[in-house]
């Protein structure tokens, strides 16, 4: 069935009199029905996102529709949009019905109907035995459900909810989410939900959307965004562990490639269509992100097997599994290169001096020769691989050797000081370029194929 666009974000910009630039230029639809979660750390622009889907603020450029009808701030209180926030904002001297009922006192409602809703709504929350309670006398869950029972009295067909989670218990959050991704699923009604927590995201949303400083990094379904991540921020922003990030050279030689992180290089097989597409970027510095489900414990490097080994440094033991935590001897990539440092608060940060060059002059940086024997001597190899950092990319600190994670099972936990030979699927080696855009091997190897015809 085709969806039909309920909410439609063109555009849009928010500056700040202040020059904070809050939301950029960010193009999204939500689909009517869909559950849509806003996901991205504190500052990224979510809750000025969703003020302007909600009319109350005005954009500086760009447009919100909802059903093709633009939404303004002339009408803040359009009557189909209803919003919760995370500070229930209830009245302390109302019941919960009087609270729950509140959105109808205005409107053209008689009193057994506005008893009917409120009763009904109530039902929604599984708050009914609740109703002549004051909020003083309730729980915070207790509390966040009187909220949305409040904002769905009036039927809405758009429901904006901003962290309505962030100052539940954690043992109630997670029964509440479920409860509100049921009822906003149950009432067919279009939401987009605001959080920073991803765990929220990935178990409530139909679609997530991750933001960065008010930059629109990627939307998809949870299991998209987590696995096929378009940008470094989204890899390392979803999944626990976290994923790790490591500095990497790509080395390219008689058709096979390696990807040297310094103190162990990652050899590709030869002929695999994936070694091919990374050939082309012979010499190039990469960002590899490498989460605990790519890798796995194997007793010995077998050929054919990409492998890497570590040393144990931590070992969690979770109860149903541990988490291994070992050191690489790789580099891990800074905040300043990985492009997830947060924005300062009130302001975003200038473009990083090493962003990345028009992608003309990237062809021809490929073209002057680097200063480095041939084939690369094993002196030639810093902590960032074969090939030495090119000038101004070093930071003055030394940066941590980088770590991975591995799950096992807890009755084969190694100790802290093991070594592990680890074994790379990949298939979920993810592979980022200095602009923090994911490298995406095969499309690579279809443009090298068309250059090839032209
Ligand atoms: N009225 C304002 N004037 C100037 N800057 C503002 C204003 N409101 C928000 N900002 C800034 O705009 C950026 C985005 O803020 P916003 O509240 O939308 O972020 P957020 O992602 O919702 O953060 P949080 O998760 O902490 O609520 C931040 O840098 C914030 O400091």
């Amino acid at each position: 069935m085709v969806r039909v666009v309920a909410i439609a974000i063109e555009g849009l910009t928010k500056i700040f009199d202040d020059g904070t630039v809050a939301v950029d230029n960010l193009d999204l639809t939500v689909a009517s029905g869909e559950f849509m979660v806003l996901l991205g750390p504190t500052g990224c622009g979510k809750s000025t996102l969703l003020r302007l889907v909600a009319g109350l603020d005005a954009p500086t450029r760009g447009r919100v529709t909802i059903d093709g009808e633009p939404v303004d701030e002339n009408t803040p209180r359009h009557h189909r949009i209803a919003m919760v926030f995370h500070d229930y904002a209830l009245y302390p001297h109302l019941t919960v019905a009087q609270n729950i009922g509140f959105p109808l006192r205005a409107g053209a409602h008689d009193p057994p109907e506005v008893a009917q809703r409120i009763a009904e709504s109530a039902r929604h929350l599984g708050i009914a035995d609740l109703l002549n309670r004051l909020p003083a006398h309730l729980s915070g869950g207790q509390r966040q459900k009187v909220a949305m029972a409040r904002a769905i009295v009036r039927r809405p067909e758009v429901l904006l909810l901003d962290e309505p989670l962030s100052n539940v218990d954690a043992g109630v959050r997670a029964e509440l989410r479920a409860e509100i991704a049921d009822l906003a699923d149950r009432l067919e009604v279009t939401t987009l939900y605001v959080t920073h927590d991803q765990a929220e995201a990935m178990t409530m949303a139909d679609r997530v959307a991750v933001l960065r400083k008010g930059v629109l990094q990627q939307a998809g379904p949870p299991e998209v965004v987590y696995a096929d991540p378009e940008t470094v921020f989204v890899a390392a922003f979803i999944g626990v562990p976290r994923p790790a990030l490591l500095e990497a050279a790509i080395y390219a030689d008689a058709g096979s490639v390696v990807l040297d992180l310094g103190e162990q290089a990652l050899t590709l097989p030869p002929d695999d269509p994936r070694t091919a597409g990374l050939a082309a970027r012979h010499t190039e510095r990469v960002t590899v992100a490498l989460r605990a489900d790519a890798l796995s414990v194997v007793d010995a490097p077998t050929p054919g097997t990409v492998t890497l080994r570590g040393e144990v440094r931590r070992v969690e033991n979770l109860g149903h599994e541990a988490i291994v935590h070992l050191d690489t001897g790789g580099v891990g990539t800074s905040d300043a290169f990985s492009h997830l440092e947060l924005p300062e608060p009130g302001r975003l940060p200038a473009p990083p001096p090493d962003a990345p060059p028009p992608p003309l002059m990237q062809r021809l940086a490929r073209l002057i020769p680097h200063q480095r024997t041939e084939p690369p001597a094993p002196t030639a190899r810093t902590p960032y691989g074969f090939y030495p950092v090119y000038d101004g990319e070093l930071p003055g600190e030394p940066l941590p050797a980088g770590e991975v994670a591995v799950r096992v099972p807890v009755a084969h936990r190694p100790r802290p000081g093991d070594t592990l030979t680890l074994a790379v699927d990949l298939d979920r080696l993810l592979l980022f370029d200095r602009a923090g855009d994911r490298i995406r091997i095969d499309e690579h190897r279809i443009e090298e194929g068309l250059d090839n015809y032209s």
